[in-house]
């Protein structure tokens, strides 16, 4: 964290506390272990192995089917990715992040582009305590100027490259490769499982606002009080996620308890959750699933999603095969950039407003 988020510091019992962090009484976590299932572990290598029998997909496609049905969220194993590959980059994510903040300041993200570093982000008004590198998988990438429907002005963002530590923009380079592969196999798997063609999803992402995102949650000295990430959904199509061994990210359950779970960190999986878009392309068969980090008093984290996001001028609406006369279409179509343009300007300062969401969306 810089220094200047203690400027609007007051004390409050021993500690310092930035008023911008603290999360609503119903959102501060219960730092008490949740025992309980865990979120469903599946094992990829029907579809990563050389001579993948039909049986096995088929069994593969039924598998994630129920795990998008029951949980939105679910780890991966044998899913092709080079450990190697994934050692570097979290290396070097920590050794970006180690930098002084002036150095780090040399890579804000500004009103250019996305891609860069902040510490500022907001989760629903509330400050996360977090800090931020974002790097585009398309360069450029093209998305509107304004979240305004009848303006047609187009940005061209590109990356900002850090100078430290080396290697920094061909490793991300890298790894964005890896993440389309798995990505797409992902897709495919979930098209087969809502009993549709297996490319169906592909079309929306010929010109992909996906990015990765190094998150770097800092040690945080009032843990009840605050959270790395506060309650959200992804707003893409899905997350493929990486995190460290320290733990911290929890995902609401989807029975009638809502109770927040742990998901235990496998080494070398890989976390998927279901993100906004599956939930509206299935007409809501498949849900986006509300998920937090909590921070830890002692232990830094560290984390990587790959966001897949669609073309920004993608139309977002129920697909035409999953709607007939008995499932007439949940949701209004919505414009993916503009969506994602409106849904930022909402998480810029703490205030009551709920910020843009799917529901909206949602026809009653
Ligand atoms: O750090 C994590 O484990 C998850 C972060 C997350 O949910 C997000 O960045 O959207
Ligand atoms: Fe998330």
């Amino acid at each position: 964290m810089n220094e200047s988020s203690s400027s609007s510091s007051r004390a409050m019992g021993t500690v310092d506390v930035d008023q911008a962090f603290i999360q609503e009484p119903e959102h501060r976590p219960s730092l008490s272990i949740i025992e309980g299932q865990g979120i469903p572990v599946i094992d990829l290598s029907p579809v990563t192995s050389n001579n993948p029998s039909l049986s096995s997909i088929d069994a593969l496609v039924k598998e994630i089917g129920s795990a998008c049905k029951e949980w939105g969220f679910f780890q991966v194993t044998n899913h092709g990715v080079p450990l190697s590959l994934r050692r570097n980059l979290l290396e070097a994510s920590k050794s970006f992040f180690a930098q002084s903040f002036q150095d780090k300041k040399k890579v804000s993200r500004d009103e250019t582009s996305a891609s860069g570093y902040y510490d500022t982000e907001h989760t629903k008004n509330v400050r996360d305590w977090k800090e931020v590198f974002d790097f585009l998988a398309k360069e450029p990438t093209l998305f509107p100027l304004t979240s305004d429907e009848h303006d047609d002005r187009i940005l061209h963002w590109t990356n900002k490259n850090p100078q430290h530590p080396p290697h920094f923009r061909d490793i991300l380079k890298e790894y964005i490769k890896e993440m389309e592969k798995l990505s797409y196999k992902l897709l495919e798997l979930i098209a087969l499982s809502l009993g549709l063609e297996s490319k169906r999803f592909e079309e929306f992402f010929g010109d992909q606002t996906s990015f990765v995102r190094l998150n770097y949650y800092p040690p945080c000295p009032y843990p009840h009080l605050a959270l790395g990430v506060g309650p959200h959904k992804d707003s893409g199509a899905l997350t493929i996620l990486d995190q460290d061994d320290v733990g911290g990210l929890q995902v609401k359950r989807k029975t009638h308890d809502q109770e927040w779970i742990n998901v235990e960190p496998i080494p070398h999986a890989y976390i998927i959750n279901l993100a906004d878009m599956i939930q509206v392309w299935s007409n809501g068969a498949y849900e986006s699933v509300e998920h937090r980090v909590i921070v830890n008093s002692e232990k830094e984290r560290f984390s990587i999603p790959y966001f897949l996001f669609p073309a920004h001028d993608i139309e977002v609406k129920p697909l035409k095969e999953l709607i007939h006369e008995h499932n007439p279409p949940k949701y209004r179509p919505y414009k993916s950039g503009k969506f994602l343009l409106k849904r930022f300007e909402g998480n810029f300062q703490k205030h009551r407003e709920e910020n843009l969401q799917i529901h909206h969306f949602k026809i009653a």
